[in-house]
């Protein structure tokens, strides 16, 4: 078994799963007034400060979520809604082309029902926004910009954006930026309040912690207009009652994914390594994605083009062999899509169908290296033969 799909989830860490089930016993509302209801703000308000802490921010930036999906929608609408309502001509979002569908397709709803115009970023061969691009854009009417959403780190081909400097360009012209931190948090240093950043994402999952829940760091500038309404939970920005055992748990993984992080991004991005020379070592004509320049993409990350291949029957013959993986691109009805991401960074079509993504994580170990190794070469064989049959 070789599970190399840690970007679509991560298997839970022990010590969260401990946190987790402490925590399933215990009675109490984080809102009610009595004595368990105080025990579990507590836990509550503890958790908040170990995520403040491994994502240098306070506690009171910290804004709990369902999850990644939810803290995007919240981040992309609610900042919209609060800019243009504070003046209505503002109603331009700023979005890079490259975005996971919970911002992508929480930006299309906005054009489609709030009369947004959307201003989709260029974007680099490697999918990356640059400064001047940026300032290029904003340029273009700063008086009518209402938010920018860029993501800290792709989660296809793994291509980390400077989000420091972006967010320095969107400082100059007082306009929020949010950034999408889910794939970046773990494998690299993400530090809100150095980042300049107004809002950023992140979910508990995808550093070994429970579904289901996530954040949005959120400055204190700006407000953004709830999506959910109702108690009032989270500074009246998402109302809900907190699942108390999930928070205790994306606490202790979000306190390891910070502590542990040098180390981890060093022994997978080793790993990773190993893993593209023995692919292309297997198969010399694939192509590896991303950016190779060091630091360019996420340690994680291993995402290959295969021509004359079907993705999708690549990656079923290696599930076959207990390889787990991903294509990277969508499937609407049956239909394999190319990706939007590899589509933005102009790569043809009939090749964007032959991709695999393989992302690593803390269960990775040498032995799944060589399961891809003695697999791959086979497996991209016969999907050439039933691709001309
Ligand atoms: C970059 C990125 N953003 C957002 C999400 C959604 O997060 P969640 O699964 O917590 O809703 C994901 C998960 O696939 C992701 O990779």
């Amino acid at each position: 078994m070789a599970y190399l799909d840690h970007a679509a989830t991560t298997p839970m860490l022990p010590e969260a799963i401990a946190a987790m089930t402490a925590q399933l016993a215990a009675t109490g509302n984080a809102s009610s007034l009595h004595a368990a209801g105080r025990r579990a703000r507590r836990t509550v308000e503890e958790s908040r400060e170990a995520l403040a802490d491994a994502l240098g921010a306070r506690p009171s930036e910290v804004v709990l979520t369902s999850g990644g999906t939810e803290a995007d929608n919240l981040a992309v609408k609610g900042l919209y809604w609060a800019r243009r309502d504070a003046d209505p001509r503002r109603t331009r979002v700023l979005a890079s082309p490259v975005e996971h569908h919970a911002v992508l397709d929480a930006v299309d709803w906005l054009a489609e029902h709030e009369g947004a115009t959307v201003d989709l970023l260029p974007v680099d061969a490697y999918g990356r926004v640059h400064p001047e691009a940026l300032r290029e854009a904003i340029l273009r009417d700063p008086d009518d910009v209402a938010m920018i959403t860029v993501m800290w780190a792709n989660n296809e081909i793994g291509t980390i954006m400077p989000v420091r400097e972006l967010a320095a360009v969107a400082r100059e012209f007082d306009v929020p930026m949010h950034a999408d931190a889910v794939q970046a948090f773990g494998q690299l240093e993400v530090d809100f309040a150095r980042s300049g950043l107004a809002a950023m994402t992140v979910s508990a999952h995808k550093i070994g912690g429970p579904f289901g829940i996530g954040a949005l760091l959120l400055g204190r500038e700006y407000t953004p207009v709830p999506v959910l309404h109702g108690g009032g939970q989270e500074r009246h920005v998402r109302s809900g009652t907190l699942d108390v055992p999930a928070v205790a748990s994306f606490a202790v993984a979000g306190r390891l994914a910070a502590e542990r992080r040098e180390e981890y991004a060093h022994r997978i991005g080793s790993l990773r390594d190993e893993l593209a020379a023995a692919v292309l070592s297997a198969v010399p004509d694939a192509l590896l994605g991303g950016d190779p320049a060091p630091g360019g993409r996420l340690p994680a990350n291993a995402h290959f083009t295969f021509p004359g291949c079907e993705g999708d029957s690549l990656l079923l013959l290696l599930d076959a062999q207990g390889i787990e993986c991903s294509t990277g691109s969508a499937c609407t009805a049956g239909v394999a899509q190319p990706s939007h991401v590899l589509l933005a960074t102009g790569t043809d079509p009939d090749l964007a169908r032959g991709t695999l993504r393989f992302s690593l994580g803390h269960t990775s170990t040498e032995q799944d290296v060589e399961d891809v190794a003695r697999a791959i070469g086979p497996a991209v064989r016969r999907a050439r033969t039933a691709g001309l049959s």
